[in-house]
C-alpha cells in the first residue's frame, strides 16, 4: 500500500508569498523536459512549485523519503504518481509496479511510455526531494526516463544538490529550465509581504530589508525570525543578527535555542514524538503522542508555523518539512533514549491497523522488539515476499536472534525460500539442515512438505533429478491441500524430473496439473512457467504446432497479468524464437530472441546467453558468416565469463560447432571436442543435443565411424522415447555423414526419412543450414522426382531458400573476386592468358554448387542453349572436358584463394 501524504502536493497555501517573477518564468516550463530546482534546504523549492502546480490537473507529485533508495519502492510511487496525473491511465504498468514484475525500471519505464503514448495533454511529473536519492540504479533509471519521456510531459524535479542526471547535456540542448538559490531567495519585497503576513504589527521597509539581507534571503530563516518575533516580541532583530551567515548544517544550536526553547512543554514533546512518524494522521498521532485529537493538534501545530506540511487535499495527511523532521528525530534520540521502543512500538501498531506492514516493520526494528516483529512476519511476510520486499526481509530476519526463528520454522521457511529466490541455494538446504538440527519441537508433517518442496526446487536447479523426484514425492504426500504453495513447487518439481528423464507424456501431465492449480491460486509464476514446459514438450515430441498454441496461452497470460517484465517472459521469447527459427521464419525469429535479450537488460550480461546464440543461429541460416561471427566473439566472451548450468553451454555450443562446420575451422573444432563433456546417455532432448554437437565436430574432423556410432544410439534412444524433433535433427547430421563418406544412397535414404519427419514437425532452416551439400542433393531428388507431393514442395521450398541466403557461395566469382584471383600468384597460366567472361564465371559458380544446365538456365533468367554456349566456352578457357573437372577446378581456384571449398 502506497502511503498517500507522499504522492501529494502541499496545499496550505495561504499566507504565502506569491512569487510572480519565478511564477511567470514557470510559465514556459512545458517547453522543457526537465525543470531543476535546487538549493540548500529550506529555500522555498516545495512552496514555489506547488504555487505554480495549484492550478493544475494533469500533475503528480511524489515527495521522496529516505526508504526510496529501494528502486522498487520508488517505481511504485513514481507510477503512482503519473496514475493521480492521468487520472489512471497507466493501469499495465501501475499493475506491474504493484507486482513488481519488471526486470529493471527501465523496461517498467519503457511499459509506462507505451501507455503515456495516447495521453495527448502537457502532463507534469514532480519529485520533491530528489537529493535523498543514492542508489546509482535510481539515477540510471531517471536517465533512461528523462531520454525517453514522451515531448507532452515534463519532468520537475526539486533537490538540495544537482542530481547525476545528465544536466549537463540537456543545458546544451536548451532542454532544462533551472531555477537556483539566487532566484529562490527572498528580494526586499517578498520579504515585506512576507512579514505582513506573519507580524501584527507592521514591519519597517528598512528593517524588513536589513532582516532581509542578513539572512540572504533565506526563507527558512524569515520563518524562523518570524516565528521568535511572535514568541517573543522584538526579537526580530536579535535572531536576524544570530541567523545571518549560518546555513542548514549550522541551524541545529538555532532551532533548540529559537524554536524548541520557545514552545511549551507539552508542544515540545508532542512535536519530538510525532517526528518519529514520517508521515503523520489523526490515528497515528493519537496513539504515538497520546494526543486527545490528533487531527486537532497537528493543524494547530500547523499554524504556529511549525514546519509542519500538509500532503493531501482531504487534509488528513501531514509531514514535517524534511530539515525540520530530521532535526526532530535527533533531538528525540538524544532526550527520549529511553522512551523510545515504547514509541515506535505504537507507531508500529498504528501502522499495522491502519494497513501498511511495512511501515509496521520499519518501527518494529527501530523498536527492537523482536516478538513484534515476529508476529509482523508471521502474518504478512508471504504477502511482503511476493511483493518482493526482499532486502526489508532479509533485514527483519537478520535481526531476529536464531532462538526465535527456531521456536517458528515457517520463518527458517521464509529465509530459505529468500534465498532460493536469489539462487543461493547451498545455503538453503545448509540453513533447512541447521534447523531441523537444532529444533527442540518435533516437526510437523506439513512443515516437512514444504521443506522438502523447497529442497526439490533446489535440486533440480541444481540438476540432481533424482534427488528433486525422491524429495518432491515425500513433499506432495506430507502437504495438506491447504498448503497449496508447496504442492505447487512439488508437482512442478516432478514434471521437470520426468523432463529430464524422457518421460515426455508424465511430464506433460504433471504440468498441465501445476497449470490449473497455479491458476486456481493465482500463483502466475508458476503458471507461466508449466505453459513454457509444456510447449518443450510439445516441441521435443515434434507437435510444434502444439507448442505453438500453448506458447499463444502463455503470452495471453503474460498480457493478462501484466507479467511482461518476469525473467520468464525471456524464456517464453526464446522458445518463440526456436519455433520460429525451426519454421523459417528468420526475421521474425531473431526479433524474438531480441525481444528476450531487451527483458533481461537489466540483469547480468550473462543471462542473455540463449537468445543470443539464437541471434547467432539466425544468421547462421542466412547464410551470413560475417554477422554470425560477430555474434559469436560475443557469445564466446560471456561463455568464458559465466558459470552456466550444462544445457546452456551446449545451446551456446551448437551455434559454434556450425559455424566451425560451415567455415571448415577444423582446429577449433578438435580443440572444443577434447574438452566437451561427454555425457553418459542421451536420455532426454537436452542430452541429444550435446551429442549432436560432438557428432557434427566428428564429422567435421573425419572421425567418421565414431560420429556413426553416436548417431545411431541417438536415433534409438529418440526414436524410443519419441523426441521426433531429435530424430529429424539427427537424421539431417546422419545425412550429412553418409554424405561426406560418399555413401550417396544411404545419404539419400536418411533424408527422405528427414524431410518426411519435416511434413510433421514443419522443419524447414534445419535443412538450409547444412548448406550447399544439401542443396545439392534436394535438387537431384527433385530432378528424380523421387517424392510424395508434399515432400516435394517442402524440398523445393528448402532449396529456395538456400538458394536465397547461400548466394555467397557463388558470388565467389564476383568481379572483385575475379580480379584478385586474377592477380593471384599462383593462378594458372591458362586462366591469366584468357580470363572468363563474368558470366562465365557465373556459370563456372553454379556448376560448382551442382546446378544442372536447366536450373542454371533458370536461375540466370536465359535460354538453355545460351547456358550450353557458356559451358562449351568456359571448358575451353579452363583447359577441362568435363563437369567434374570443372568443379575440381572451380575447387581448387577457391581453395588457392583460402575459401573453404565443398
Ligand atoms: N513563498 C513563500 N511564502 C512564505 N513562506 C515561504 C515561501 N517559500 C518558503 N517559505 C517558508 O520557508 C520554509 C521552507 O520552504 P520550502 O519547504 O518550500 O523549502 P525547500 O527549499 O523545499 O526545502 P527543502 O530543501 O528542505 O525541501 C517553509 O516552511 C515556509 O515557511
Amino acid at each position: 500500500m502506497l502511503i498517500p501524504s507522499k504522492l501529494s502536493r502541499p496545499v496550505r497555501l495561504e499566507n504565502t508569498v506569491v512569487r510572480d517573477r519565478l511564477l511567470s518564468r514557470l510559465g514556459g516550463a512545458g517547453n522543457y523536459r526537465l525543470v531543476l530546482v535546487t538549493s540548500p534546504a529550506g529555500y522555498g523549492k516545495t512552496t514555489l512549485i506547488s504555487q505554480w502546480a495549484a492550478d493544475k490537473s494533469d500533475i503528480g507529485w511524489f515527495s521522496l523519503d529516505e526508504g526510496d533508495n529501494q528502486p522498487e519502492r520508488f517505481a511504485s510511487y513514481l507510477v503512482a504518481a503519473l496514475q493521480q496525473a492521468t487520472g489512471g491511465h497507466c493501469s499495465r504498468s501501475e499493475a506491474m509496479a504493484q507486482k513488481r514484475q519488471y526486470a529493471s525500471l527501465s523496461s517498467l519505464f519503457s511499459q509506462l511510455f507505451i501507455e503515456l503514448a495516447e495521453w495527448q495533454q502537457p502532463l507534469w511529473l514532480i519529485i520533491d526531494d530528489y537529493h535523498l536519492i543514492s542508489n546509482p540504479a535510481i539515477h540510471d533509471a531517471m536517465r533512461f526516463f528523462l531520454r525517453h519521456q514522451p515531448d507532452n510531459l515534463t519532468l520537475v524535479i526539486l533537490s538540495r544538490n544537482l542530481p547525476q542526471l545528465g544536466i549537463a547535456n540537456l543545458r546544451v540542448r536548451e532542454q532544462l529550465l533551472e531555477i537556483g538559490s539566487q532566484q529562490l531567495a527572498f528580494t526586499h519585497q517578498e520579504a515585506k509581504q512576507f512579514f505582513d503576513h506573519r507580524l501584527s504589527a507592521p514591519i519597517e521597509t528598512a528593517d524588513c530589508q536589513r532582516l532581509c539581507d542578513d539572512v540572504a534571503g533565506w526563507a527558512t530563516a524569515l520563518q524562523l525570525i518570524a516565528l521568535s518575533a511572535r514568541q517573543n516580541s522584538g526579537a526580530a532583530h536579535y535572531s536576524a543578527r544570530r541567523l545571518s551567515g549560518i546555513n542548514a548544517s549550522h541551524l541545529t544550536d538555532y532551532l533548540v535555542d529559537e524554536v524548541l526553547n520557545n514552545v511549551d512543554d507539552d508542544t515540545r514533546r508532542f512535536l519530538l514524538t510525532s517526528s518519529l512518524l514520517r508521515s503523520m494522521n489523526d490515528a497515528l498521532i493519537v496513539r504515538v503522542t497520546g494526543a486527545e485529537n490528533g487531527q486537532m493538534r497537528l493543524e494547530e501545530i500547523e499554524r504556529q508555523g511549525l514546519f509542519l506540511q500538509r500532503m493531501d487535499g482531504s487534509g488528513e495527511w501531514f509531514s514535517y518539512h524534511p530539515l525540520f523532521g530530521s532535526f526532530l528525530r535527533q533531538r528525540c534520540q538524544w532526550e527520549m533514549a529511553t522512551e523510545l521502543p515504547l514509541l515506535h512500538r505504537a507507531a508500529a501498531e498504528s501502522w499495522m491497523a491502519q494497513g501498511f506492514p511495512s511501515e509496521a516493520i520499519h518501527h518494529a526494528l527501530a523498536a527492537g522488539d523482536d516478538m513484534m516483529l515476529r508476529d509482523i512476519l508471521l502474518h504478512h511476510a508471504w504477502e511482503l515476499f511476493h511483493q518482493s520486499e526482499l532486502s526489508l526481509l532479509e533485514n527483519s530476519l537478520k535481526s531476529l536472534p536464531w532462538e526465535t526463528l527456531l521456536e517458528n520454522p515457517r520463518l527458517v521457511l521464509l529465509q530459505a525460500w529468500l534465498m532460493q529466490s536469489q539462487h543461493r541455494y547451498g545455503e538453503v538446504n545448509t540453513l533447512l539442515a541447521r534447523a531441523e538440527q537444532e529444533m527442540k519441537q518435533e516437526i510437523d508433517t506439513t512443515l516437512r512438505g514444504e521443506f522438502d518442496a523447497l529442497r526439490a526446487q533446489v535440486a533440480i536447479n541444481n540438476g540432481d533429478p533424482n534427488e528433486a523426484d525422491r524429495l518432491a514425492r515425500s513433499a506432495l504426500e506430507a502437504l495438506p491441500l491447504a498448503s497449496f504453495y508447496g504442492q505447487i513447487v512439488a508437482t512442478s518439481v516432478l514434471g521437470e524430473v520426468h523432463h529430464c528423464a524422457g518421460n515426455l507424456q508424465q511430464s506433460l501431465a504433471m504440468m498441465q496439473e501445476t497449470e490449473a492449480m497455479a491458476r486456481r491460486h493465482e500463483v502466475w509464476h508458476y503458471a507461466l512457467w508449466s505453459l513454457i514446459q509444456q510447449s518443450e514438450i510439445l516441441f521435443a515430441r515434434g507437435f510444434l504446432q502444439a507448442a505453438w498454441d500453448i506458447q499463444e496461452k502463455a503470452f495471453a497470460l503474460i498480457h493478462e497479468q501484466h507479467l511482461e517484465q518476469l525473467p520468464l517472459h525471456e524464456f517464453l521469447l526464446r522458445i518463440r524464437a526456436q519455433l520460429l527459427w525451426a519454421w523459417g521464419r528468420l526475421d521474425e525469429s531473431e526479433s524474438s530472441a531480441r525481444g528476450g535479450m531487451e527483458v533481461l537488460s537489466g540483469y547480468q550480461p550473462q543471462q542473455q546467453l540463449q537468445c543470443l546464440a539464437l541471434v547467432v543461429q539466425n544468421a547462421l541460416a542466412r547464410g551470413d558468416i560475417d554477422n554470425a561471427r560477430s555474434h559469436l566473439n560475443r557469445l564466446e566472451n560471456l561463455l568464458g565469463n559465466g558459470a552456466y548450468h550444462s544445457d546452456w553451454v551446449s545451446n551456446a555450443d551448437k551455434v559454434r560447432v556450425i559455424y566451425w562446420q560451415m567455415t571448415g575451422d577444423r582446429a577449433a573444432a578438435a580443440a572444443w571436442l577434447r574438452q566437451t563433456p561427454k555425457p553418459d546417455f542421451a536420455r532426454n532432448h537436452f542430452l541429444q543435443g550435446q551429442w549432436r554437437n560432438i557428432a557434427r565436430a566428428q564429422i567435421l574432423l573425419g572421425e567418421y565411424d565414431e560420429a556413426h556410432r553416436v548417431l545411431e544410439e541417438l536415433n534409438a534412444n529418440a526414436r524410443a522415447l519419441e523426441l521426433m524433433s531429435d530424430l529429424n535433427r539427427n537424421l539431417l547430421l546422419l545425412n550429412q555423414l553418409y554424405w561426406q563418406q560418399d555413401s550417396k544412397n544411404e545419404a539419400q535414404r536418411v533424408l527422405i526419412e528427414a524431410l518426411n519427419l519435416a511434413g510433421g514437425t514443419g522443419f524447414l532452416s534445419h535443412f538450409v543450414i547444412e548448406g550447399e551439400t544439401m542443396a545439392q542433393q534436394l535438387r537431384q531428388l527433385i530432378q528424380l522426382n523421387m517424392l510424395p507431393e508434399l515432400d516435394q514442395h517442402r524440398a523445393q521450398r528448402i532449396l529456395r531458400e538456400i538458394n536465397q541466403h547461400h548466394r555467397h557461395k557463388f558470388a565467389h566469382f564476383d568481379e572483385n573476386f575475379v580480379s584478385r584471383l586474377l592477380n593471384h600468384p599462383q593462378v594458372p597460366e591458362l586462366i591469366r592468358t584468357s580470363p572468363l567472361t563474368q558470366r562465365e564465371w557465373q556459370v563456372l559458380g553454379l556448376i560448382y554448387s551442382g546446378y544442372s544446365n536447366d536450373q542454371i538456365a533458370g536461375e540466370l533468367d536465359v535460354a538453355a542453349t545460351t547456358i550450353k554456349t557458356h559451358i562449351r566456352n568456359l571448358y575451353q578457357k579452363l583447359g577441362v572436358a568435363h563437369r567434374q573437372e570443372a568443379v575440381a577446378q572451380a575447387r581448387q581456384l577457391l581453395q588457392m584463394m583460402g575459401y573453404n571449398a565443398l
